[in-house]
């Protein structure tokens, strides 16, 4: 059967392309307007797949899909997708030739960061005001043409809308590139991408400190991992939303969820009194040529 995958639509946002790039053409695709809604849709079983940016190397973490997860809808991730990111300032073409003169710029937070040292060189003072997603930004911008507006966002989304790209390229450093994750209710992706083929293999631990703050405990659970050898490729905090002070760890470790190591760390650091959930073991993939100009 036809697997439905969601994503942080409209069509022609980045996570789209994700989609395109991984699943191929032979799925159906449905776009949700936010990540809450994209998640919700696979805890529901409205969708098999849904797919999230998490983390951009310029801007960091993409803390709605986190705090999503965490907070509101456990779901496992199930993949990851490594793609880089070109950023294009787009207008409606009826601005082509004035489109130094827009009074506001549209696009998704991450976009807008990603792209400071040219919003601030070429529109210091302008409004930026924020899209749910890049695409959500030049969809408007096309339905718009009386408003002097501009969006940021990616080739596909000035083809899909009808947009001129009028400066190309503007995010800030070159290497640009953002993640995003699979998510499904069970552990396993039972899915192979007709495309893309495995780079590493990840799992990702939440871990939550014991209530009494113990001096070295944060030192305690790094070298649970360190004297395995457990190679973390990201640790990161995260509010616990239940106190000034209280936060919980997300964690990525370099391999797969086996049967001596990563349970070994885990029975360790609760021994420690520390909380420690998994939130997937999974493959990940990475996208060589930058999406954003078809795929
Ligand atoms: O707006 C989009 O096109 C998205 O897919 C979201 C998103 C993000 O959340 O970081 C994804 C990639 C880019 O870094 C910019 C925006």
């Amino acid at each position: 059967m036809t697997k439905r995958i969601g994503f942080l639509g409209p069509r022609a946002t980045f996570t789209h392309l994700a989609v395109q790039s991984f699943f191929g053409n032979e799925v159906e695709e449905v776009s949700y307007s936010t990540i809450p809604q994209c998640i919700d849709a696979v805890a529901e079983g409205k969708i098999d797949f849904a797919v999230v940016p998490t983390e951009n190397a310029l801007e960091g973490s993409v803390n709605l899909t986190f705090d999503y997860l965490i907070h509101e809808q456990p779901l496992y991730i199930v993949g990851e997708i490594v793609a880089p990111i070109e950023q294009h300032f787009m207008v409606h073409p009826s601005r082509k030739n004035d489109w130094e003169k827009i009074t506001r710029v549209y696009s998704h937070p991450h976009a807008i960061a990603q792209c400071h040292k040219f919003l601030h060189q070429n529109f210091k003072g302008i409004p930026y005001d924020t899209a749910t997603s890049t695409g959500a930004a030049a969809r408007h911008v096309s339905q718009h043409p009386d408003e002097a507006v501009a969006a940021i966002a990616n080739e596909l989304a000035a083809k899909e809308y009808g947009l001129e790209i009028v400066k190309e390229n503007i995010h800030d450093y070159h290497y640009n590139h953002t993640r995003f994750a699979i998510l499904h209710p069970s552990r396993k992706l039972e899915y192979t991408s007709p495309h893309l083929t495995p780079e590493k293999e990840k799992t990702t631990l939440m871990i939550t400190l014991p209530a009494d703050d113990q001096s070295g405990a944060l030192h305690q659970v790094l070298s649970a991992f360190t004297w395995r050898k457990l190679n973390l490729s990201k640790i990161e905090s995260r509010p616990m939303k239940t106190g000034l002070g209280n936060y919980f760890f997300i964690i990525d470790i370099d391999m797969q969820l086996d049967d001596v190591l990563i349970p070994g760390a885990k029975a360790e650091l609760e021994a420690l009194g520390c909380s420690v959930k998994l939130l997937g073991s999974y493959e990940a993939y990475s996208i060589k040529k930058n999406i954003g100009n078809g795929v």
